[in-house]
């Protein structure tokens, strides 16, 4: 297989998919191509990402999310695990989806090259699982401070089972003091299947 090749997974939130770029290995180490525009638009994923983001996290157990950030400045984001090990996280918040409301989860790590693809109408969190894990994300708009939002990542109408092993979460003050879903007036609309 070329290093341009994928396995793509569906979950079972639409629009939610696991892919894992191939890495071929020589004996220097591996390759992979973390996002190819044709290759992807040839699976039916023609999304115009603008921007990269990058973030490192001391501690396990830090968990950031849940975010989204609104329209007209609305994200689509493929997220992966430059360093270390995640936990990753996607809600679908679309008012009227037969999936509103309901996670999906997956470990993202160094080791396992898996990204997780979170379309704009969905929350996205994630927790570190050991100590100065990185992770890195493509974005389809530009960081829009005034859209941003966030819900609570311990929401019990969401019920999302973090592996936290008993632990408190590290937070940051934004996201420990996030409303519930049920108080947030959701900004998507599902569109239909
Ligand atoms: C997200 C973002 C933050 N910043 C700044 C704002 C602030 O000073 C600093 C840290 O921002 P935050 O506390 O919001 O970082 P963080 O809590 O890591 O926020 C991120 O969480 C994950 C789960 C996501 O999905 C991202 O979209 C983003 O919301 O970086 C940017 O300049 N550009 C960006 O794109």
């Amino acid at each position: 297989m070329a290093a341009g090749s994928l396995d793509i997974e569906e979950t079972h939130l639409p629009g939610v998919r696991l892919l894992r770029p191939h890495r071929v290995g020589d004996a220097r180490g591996f390759l992979c191509e973390t996002w190819n525009a044709r290759r992807m638009a040839e699976h039916g994923l023609d999304i115009p990402f603008v921007q990269d983001n990058h973030s490192l996290s001391h501690a396990p157990f830090t968990l950031r999310g849940l975010h989204y950030q609104a329209p007209p400045h609305a994200q689509a984001k493929l997220v992966r695990c430059g360093r270390g090990r995640l936990w990753d996280v996607a809600v679908d918040i679309r008012r009227g989806a037969p999936t509103f409301g309901r996670w999906v989860g997956a470990e993202l790590s160094f080791e396992n090259g898996r990204q997780m693809l979170i379309p704009a109408g969905f929350l996205h969190g994630f927790v570190t699982l050991v100590p100065e894990t990185e992770i890195v994300y493509k974005c389809s708009d530009h960081y829009a401070p005034d859209c941003e939002g966030a819900v609570r990542f311990d929401d019990p109408d969401i019920g999302i089972d973090w592996p936290l092993a008993g632990r408190a979460p590290v937070l940051s003050d934004k996201d420990a003091a996030a409303p519930l879903l049920r108080d947030l007036d959701t900004p998507f609309v599902w569109e239909g299947a």
